[in-house]
């Protein structure tokens, strides 16, 4: 049984002002059967992890170097991640491929780094609309897929998450017809390479404009086991309802 997973990704969003949104997200889900996951600006997750302590919320950073160390300025390494409080990061968002011309390659060293920290890598994979358009989808996911994920992938290191590039921050999101045939194509893939033990068990996210009004078709969706979540999950009163929906999916 794959416990479901909410995730939020906060982006380049939130100050100290924003912590509040923690505690109250916390406070409203004392004892979720699902996991609830917030992942803040790295100059946050400190903070956030003090106002989650005791409480079910985990924390979670957006990027990390594939070195536990040195001279790389500005970057953060896994292990620093780890100490300030996250359990998961996320890797090869849409995002950072678009805006610092991140490659599978990397992503999948920053996964490596990131399972060797303890922590576990939310990895990214999705199609832009001319993909999509040019029936590329299932090739392009297949082959994000193979090169970002790394080849001692576990269950516990690994989440996937479907993102398709043209449904983040735009209000469109995939039907379930087509969330379910990539969510299935992505399970397929999983058992095909790594055995029907941890093909089965890793959890795989949609995300792009899920919102409380359409999450509970979302976790209805085959293979869908939860969400991860932008502009919805800044603050508890937006995110909650997602949260609800999947403990009601759950049931
Ligand atoms: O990119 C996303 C989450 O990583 C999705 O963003 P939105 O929920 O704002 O569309």
């Amino acid at each position: 049984m794959r416990r479901r997973l909410a995730a939020g990704n906060w982006k380049m969003n939130g100050s100290r002002a924003a912590l509040a949104e923690i505690a109250a997200l916390a406070e409203a889900f004392p004892a979720p059967a699902s996991e609830i996951v917030l992942c803040p600006p790295a100059t946050l997750l400190a903070p956030a992890a003090a106002r989650a302590e005791g409480t079910a919320l985990r924390l979670g950073g957006q990027d990390c170097h594939p070195e536990p160390r040195g001279a790389h300025t500005g970057d953060i390494a896994a292990p620093m991640l780890a100490e300030a409080g996250a359990a998961y990061v996320i890797l090869g968002h849409s995002e950072r491929r678009a805006d610092h011309g991140e490659t599978s390659a990397q992503v999948r060293a920053k996964a490596a780094a990131a399972q060797d920290a303890g922590l576990t890598a939310i990895v990214c994979v999705g199609e832009s609309l001319a993909e999509r358009d040019a029936g590329e989808t299932l090739s392009i996911v297949g082959a994000q897929m193979a090169e970002s994920i790394p080849e001692d992938a576990t269950a516990e290191a690994l989440v996937l998450a479907y993102e398709p590039v043209w449904a983040i921050g735009t209000g469109r999101t995939a039907t379930s017809a087509q969330i379910a045939e990539v969510h299935d194509f992505m399970r397929a893939e999983l058992t095909r390479r790594f055995g029907a033990g941890t093909g089965d068990a890793v959890r795989l996210l949609y995300g792009g404009s899920v919102k409380g009004a359409n999450a509970a078709e979302i976790f209805a969706t085959s293979n869908v086991d939860g969400a991860l979540v932008g502009g919805a999950s800044l603050t508890a009163a937006d995110f909650g309802p997602i949260v609800a929906a999947l403990e009601a999916a759950e049931a």
